[in-house]
């Protein structure tokens, strides 16, 4: 036996432990999970061939050690892992004659919640598959997961949490402390171990249970049946379809074409027997039962070259390499930019201009570089900012992940990112002021703070004059810039960017100290006093405030406003306290956003999917056998059109 082996097992099991410490307790990935799956390959390729299975191996293990503030909890049964196949040949020979449920695989964190009695009694993460972290204070305020249920005997239920794509870049965009998150995984598992559960509430986590694991006396034996009760005990539920081997190929080509619509991230697909005594009296294998097994997709990758890598910089001085390269083909689209995510990535791949690199689309949506074939580790790391020249630096976190940054204050980036986010809809909505035409309206000096949007006639003379503006796009923008002048409260409160507080936080502000004197002066304990603003909330907030640069620019924008009062609720409407679904699309109101806002304005909820808590789904087609209808028919919730709601509101 050659030692070579030996050594680089060594070596593999320690670069694939610090990985997974990364991606389970960090939430900071330091490889892809295709470059974990490989390394873990060829240490499983490596155990095989000399015999050897060292101490500790990684091939033997589940998740990772937990290593937080939360209460650990032993879990009643191992949380294993599951054998994973990329040929849907295998797929069908390991189900042979038996039915199968083909189901996504989510990519998030995941949960066994226990019920007692009708309530949820706990929630705890898989960790690492013997003892996860109690995260109950949390699950209270994830989607999809009811805090009641019908069913009274003890319960245990296993599912994903996870956020949408949506959900991930809005909260993202608002994260501030130079620590964005790679994927909607990295951010769901930071929020989720939260120690404080406001922020969960914030975020929309959602959770999709896969396997109801008991039920006393609940003696359905069909994996997908139980599946489809949970949903009606008001749980949300993994999408999946029964399968043969026969049908195998043609389901798992469906699903493939759905991923790229998907509003969540999965990494491929699960195969469960449908039998479930069946699969249990199979048993299980040190890391994975044997009664499933797990899909990753085959990932198309495409070698180009690397072009340029852009630093584009971002409000929280942040330079994020990006590469630029030859325009490839991936799972039908074509690729030219992939984000690199930070400076040790970059290094690690020792990136050049003119190297040959390798690209993929992680769970086959976002682009990727997978490896650089010629590593010529020639990149010029900039010395100065790209935007405002001052010198740049590098930062190094405490996972060890170097980035660098642009730490001018002044530097008209950070203002870009502000502006953006200021003219956004939710925000003052200047209609029409784009990315392009702020970054040029900064350069030229035109707009330093937020009152100068409200002064551009000032220079109209030389904007007009400006590559892609004219007259008539001036007067457009102008006008756009009027309109926004007459606006609430709430909307300037979001304008202002105050790191982690969103649009719904600033509601709930602006509806407890409704003029701006008393928002430039709230404290930590009158914001926590509100429901659903928490300490970091209320922390970012007053920090906000407690810098004179800040208040003054509030102070100025101000002035050049027309604040309207805040709609307020009408609590006494027929529809408060209702929740309502939305689905498919409306032609009474303007749109869902419209009709939404009507809901909540009338006291009324407006909600993402069909539960057991929800009163009526809205729906102008209720024949169609969209799975928002079939969910409102299985529990019982009445179908209404746009007509209907109208008259139940009295609108
Ligand atoms: N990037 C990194 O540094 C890094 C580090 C460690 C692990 N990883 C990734 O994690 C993988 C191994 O981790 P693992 O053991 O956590 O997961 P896995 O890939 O083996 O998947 C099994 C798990 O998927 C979950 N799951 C999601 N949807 C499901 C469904 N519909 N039905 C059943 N189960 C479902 C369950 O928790 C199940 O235990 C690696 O292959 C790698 O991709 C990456
Ligand atoms: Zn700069």
């Amino acid at each position: 036996m050659a030692n070579n082996d030996i050594n680089r097992m060594k070596e593999l099991n320690e670069l694939l432990a610090k990985a997974s410490d990364a991606y389970y307790n960090t939430g900071v990935e330091i490889m892809s999970d295709k470059q974990y799956d490989q390394l873990y390959d060829e240490l499983e390729a490596l155990e095989k061939k000399t015999g050897v299975i060292l101490s500790g191996s990684r091939t033997q293990q589940v998740g990772y050690e937990v290593s937080s503030g939360l209460q650990k909890i032993r879990h009643t049964t191992k949380m294993l892992s599951l054998d994973k196949t990329k040929s849907v040949d295998e797929l069908k020979s390991w189900l042979g004659e038996h039915e199968g449920f083909l189901s996504w695989k989510l990519d998030g964190l995941t949960l066994v919640l226990t019920y007692d009695g009708g309530t949820l009694t706990q929630a705890v993460t898989r960790g690492n598959g013997e003892i996860g972290e109690d995260i109950t204070a949390n699950a209270r305020h994830i989607i999809g997961i009811p805090a009641r249920i019908p069913f009274t005997g003890h319960l245990v239920v296993r599912g994903e949490s996870l956020m949408k794509y949506k959900d991930f870049e809005r909260v993202n965009e608002e994260i501030e402390d130079g620590s964005k998150y790679k994927n909607p995984r990295n951010l769901c598992v930071g929020t989720v171990r939260n120690l404080d559960s406001r922020v969960t509430a914030e975020r929309n986590i959602n959770f999709f249970a896969f396997n109801l694991v008991s039920a006393d006396g609940f003696e359905e034996n069909s994996f997908s049946a139980r599946l489809g009760w949970l949903e009606q005990q008001g749980f949300q539920r993994v999408y999946g379809v029964k399968v043969t081997a026969d049908g195998i190929e043609k389901a798992v080509a469906d699903f493939e074409k759905a991923v790229s619509e998907n509003e969540f991230p999965s990494d491929g697909l699960v195969l469960m027997l449908d039998d479930v005594a069946y699969g249990l009296s199979l048993g299980e294998t040190s890391h994975a039962p044997r009664n499933g097994i797990a899909f990753k997709w085959r990932d198309e990758t495409a070698d180009t070259v690397l072009r340029e890598v852009e630093w584009s910089a971002s409000r929280t001085g942040l330079l994020n390499p990006v590469a630029i390269f030859d325009p490839v083909e991936l799972e039908g689209t074509t690729v030219t930019r992939a984000s690199v995510h930070n400076l040790s990535i970059v290094k690690q791949l020792r990136l050049g201009i003119g190297d040959t690199l390798t690209i993929f689309k992680a769970n086959m949506i976002i682009p990727q570089v997978l490896e650089n074939k010629t590593a010529s580790a020639s990149l010029e790391i900039p010395s100065v900012c790209p935007v405002c020249g001052a010198s740049t630096e590098v930062r190094t976190s405490d996972e060890d992940v170097e980035t660098l940054v642009c730490p001018n204050k002044d530097c008209a980036a950070k203002h870009i990112g502000k502006f953006e986010h200021f003219v956004q809809r939710d925000a003052m909505n200047i209609v029409g002021m784009s990315t392009a035409t702020i970054e040029t309206l900064v350069s030229e000096g035109f707009v330093r703070e937020f009152r100068d949007f409200y002064h551009l006639d000032d220079h109209k003379f030389r904007i007009v004059v400006l590559e892609g503006f004219g007259e008539k796009s001036y007067q457009k923008l102008a006008d756009a810039v009027e309109a926004s002048r007459k606006t609430e409260l709430s909307r300037v409160l979001y304008a202002m960017g105050i790191p982690n507080i969103g649009r719904q936080a600033s509601r709930l502000i602006c509806g407890m100290y409704p003029t701006a004197d008393e928002l430039e002066k709230l404290m930590v304990t009158e914001l926590t006093a509100i429901d659903g603003i928490g300490e970091v909330l209320a922390g970012d907030y007053v920090k906000f405030f407690a810098d004179e640069k800040h208040l003054t620019e509030f102070r100025n924008l101000l002035a050049e406003l027309e604040i309207e009062e805040a709609v307020a609720v009408n609590t006494e409407s027929a529809i408060a306290g209702k929740t309502f679904v939305i689905t498919g699309s409306v032609h009474i109101w303007k749109n869902r956003n419209e009709l939404k806002a009507f809901i909540e304005q009338n006291g009324g909820k407006a909600a993402g999917s069909v539960s057991s808590k929800t009163d009526y789904l809205i729906n102008n087609d209720n024949t169609s056998n969209s799975a928002k209808n079939k969910t409102a028919k299985e529990l019982g919730v009445p179908i209404i059109t746009e007509e209907e709601f109208r008259e139940l509101a009295n609108a």
